[in-house]
């Protein structure tokens, strides 16, 4: 029996990223209230919310490898996680405008053997936006489920002036050393047989 991917996320993102990647998993999503983690560090945060992710699901045999991330924004000391009403996104994307952030995907992974953990981050900056542009975004879907407010995938692109390191790891999961980790654990994306 071939090792096993198991995805702990409910995100479509992390998921197509995957597949990206010709990876093969099943989904096991894990129930977790997030806000139990606070501070200001998000090295710390994201490290301590992908293990905790990662560890609310079981493993079954020794063939499985779980696989759990989680994404923040950070600006100015401040965390940014995902907006839960309008005025909060605004206020998000009018402090992350004209200037430079960081975008921290912290990724876990385990089997019954071993784990291995770590932090990718990715600099990005913002043009500078006007207020009209702000709520024109707002009143679209695309700000309510990510961190930061904001999909660099989608419309969010407009206001992206330059970015320093991995795109992936901005939509919510650094593939290329996902898939690079992965490999210790005897999981392969369908490419590497080629
Ligand atoms: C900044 C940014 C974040 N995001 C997303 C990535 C993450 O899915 C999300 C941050 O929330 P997370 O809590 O990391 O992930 P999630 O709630 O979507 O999924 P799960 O916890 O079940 O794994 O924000 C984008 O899609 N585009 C972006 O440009």
């Amino acid at each position: 029996m071939e090792n096993k991917l198991i995805l702990a996320s409910s995100s479509p993102r992390r998921q197509a990223l995957l597949r990206l990647a010709q990876l093969s998993y099943h989904i096991r999503i894990p129930d977790l209230d997030e806000s139990i983690v606070t501070g200001n560090n998000p090295i710390e945060k994201v490290s301590e919310l992908a293990k905790m992710k990662n560890k609310k699901i079981s493993l079954d045999n020794e063939k499985e490898v779980i696989l759990a991330a989680d994404t923040v924004v950070s600006y100015n000391q401040t965390i940014f996680e995902k907006p839960s009403n309008k005025t909060e996104a605004k206020d998000m994307i009018r402090s992350l405008s004209g200037h430079t952030h960081h975008v921290y995907t912290g990724v876990y992974i385990r089997n019954s053997a071993h784990e291995r953990a770590f932090v990718e981050c990715t600099e990005v900056s913002f043009w500078e936006l006007s207020d009209e542009e702000i709520d024109r975004y707002v009143t679209t879907k695309e700000p309510y489920d990510k961190a930061g407010g904001y999909g660099i995938q989608s419309l969010g692109a407009m206001f992206v002036k330059e970015m320093v390191g991995d795109y992936y790891n901005v939509v919510g999961l650094p593939i290329s050393r996902v898939v690079r980790e992965l490999r210790s654990f005897s999981i392969f994306p369908e490419f590497d047989s080629i």
